[in-house]
């Protein structure tokens, strides 16, 4: 059996530990014989590094195990690019946040003006990554989830349209595991599902078990009373934050009972409700910093102390199993079902065939087949059509580095109210990203003084 060689790029981050726990649980699956980590910030990296060097040799030594800030030694011999960087780190994360609620606008990660501008630090980080891969190892592919993804993907359809990259999020299958739960089912791979949209942004149509039994009514009935709470949790999801997040779906199925959402469209149909409820001094970035940073960190440093994993907390990511699903589709040709961000191109049939949508593919050696849609409904329609404008806006703004796109981009998006707060945030934005955007040329200068 062929073994592979595996750069994890963004070496540093908190969920690398848990996903080289998960490779490690599944060796019989997909096979390593080198596993790499590259990272650009070399004191980070290699506190993740110095652990997981422990962990590999202790769980299986026979595995080459390398960490580099050096992109030739990292990129050169792989067959796969696991990338989840974070430009900016938990710093920006934190004003992408911060920023709009002072403007009493949603501050997230990956939706509203904070996804944007995490959008315009990330497609540089991304672009870096892939050419690093392209010239080192031309025949390797990239499983990409560095986030926001869906400007992260339009961009690759855009400016890297032959480059090997799948853009993939993890949200479905840890919603999945909770309808899983609901129903009794050992596993989330029992369901058969249909959904559409955009990532971080979509709904299921239809879930069945193997034998194609309706399993959408059990569900709705549990959404309807506890959205996607569950009694057992999961061990990624323990603050009270995520706990609110899950709650709230139900508030988010009430809109369209026809289908079961994803969680993130809070932010879209709640924004005053999402608001009222954030604290503007301490945000999910400070959250994360206090919590998985910390323990993630933390256990890092007592695995080098010890030269040794025993007592470690560290978990296996389980929810991370799809990397190798995907890896495997890939390697393999095993055509599994899984949810990939892929450009539209007809397959639902009345939305922009060049809009990045998640939707179910076949995924084999040759990438993924995209299964067909067909029509959507208006409201879903009207939504999508409005937030696909948004990424593109975003990845022109980038790519032109133009103002007005990302004014418009922001004045587009559901979670803004009016042109001057987009300004307003758009202005505060630039000042704090200066060290990553590309510059923006103010092409109607004469319009800001208009407006002041
Ligand atoms: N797609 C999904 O569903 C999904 C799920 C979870 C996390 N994520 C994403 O995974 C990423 C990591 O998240 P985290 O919370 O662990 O962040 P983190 O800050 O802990 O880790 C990110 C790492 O990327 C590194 N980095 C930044 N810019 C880089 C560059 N240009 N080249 C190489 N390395 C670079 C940083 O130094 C850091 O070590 C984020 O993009 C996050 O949004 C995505
Ligand atoms: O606020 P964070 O950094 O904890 O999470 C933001 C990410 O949330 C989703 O990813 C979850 C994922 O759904 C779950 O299965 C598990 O792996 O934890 C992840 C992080 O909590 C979302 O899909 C990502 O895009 C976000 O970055
Ligand atoms: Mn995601």
């Amino acid at each position: 059996m062929k073994k592979f060689s595996v750069v994890i790029a963004g070496g540093g981050s908190t969920f690398t530990p848990g996903i080289v726990l998960m490779l490690l649980d599944n060796l019989d699956k997909f096979p390593l014989r080198t596993l790499k980590f590259y990272d650009n910030d070399k004191d980070r990296q290699e506190k993740i590094a110095g652990a997981c060097e422990i962990i590999v040799k202790e769980r299986a030594p026979e595995i080459e195990f390398v960490a580099t800030v050096d992109p030739e030694e990292a990129f050169t011999d792989v067959d796969f690019v696991m990338a989840h960087i974070r430009v900016g780190k938990y710093a920006m994360r934190a004003l992408d946040e911060k920023i709009p609620l002072k403007y009493g606008v949603v501050g997230q990660e990956t939706c509203g003006p904070g996804g944007m501008a995490y959008g315009m630090r990330s497609i540089g980080g991304v672009f870096e990554i892939i050419d690093y891969m392209e010239k080192y190892s031309p025949d390797a592919w990239m499983l990409n989830y560095s986030n926001p993804a869906a400007i992260v993907a339009e961009a690759c359809r855009k400016l890297r349209p032959n480059s090997k990259v799948l853009n993939i999020c993890d949200m479905p299958v840890s919603i999945e595991r909770r309808m899983a739960e609901t129903l009794g089912l050992a596993s989330r791979k029992e369901l058969v599902v249909r959904y559409y949209g955009l990532n971080h942004f979509g709904w299921w149509t239809d879930i069945r078990d193997k034998a194609g039994n309706d399993l959408m009514p059990k569900i709705k009935e549990h959404v309807v009373k506890n959205g996607y709470v569950v009694t057992s949790g999961d061990r990624q999801h323990t603050e009270a934050t995520w706990n609110d997040t899950f709650t709230k779906a139900r508030d988010v199925f009430a809109l369209d009972p026809n289908t079961l959402p994803n969680t993130y469209l809070q932010y879209y149909l709640f924004p005053d409700y999402i608001v009222g409820h954030s604290n503007k001094e301490y945000t999910r970035a400070n959250e994360v910093m206090d919590g998985r940073e910390k323990f993630v960190f933390g256990e890092c440093e007592k695995i080098v102390v010890n030269q040794s994993t025993e007592g470690s907390a560290l978990h296996v990511d389980m929810h991370a199993s799809y990397i190798v699903d995907l890896a495997r589709a890939i390697a393999y040709n095993t055509h599994e079902r899984m949810l990939l961000i892929v450009e539209n191109n007809g397959a639902i049939e009345n939305f922009d065939p060049t809009g990045m949508v998640e939707i179910p593919c076949i995924v084999g050696s040759n990438g993924p087949e995209p299964l067909s849609i067909g029509k959507i409904p208006q409201f879903q329609k009207g939504l999508m059509e409005q937030q696909v404008s948004v990424e593109k806006l975003v990845v022109e703004a980038w790519e032109e580095g133009s103002y007005q796109k990302l004014w418009q981009a922001m004045t587009l998006s559901k979670t803004v109210p009016s042109a001057s707060v987009a300004k307003s945030i758009l202005d505060d934005l630039i000042e704090a990203n200066k060290d990553f955007w590309p510059t923006l040329k103010k092409e109607q200068q004469e319009l800001e003084q208009v407006l002041n």
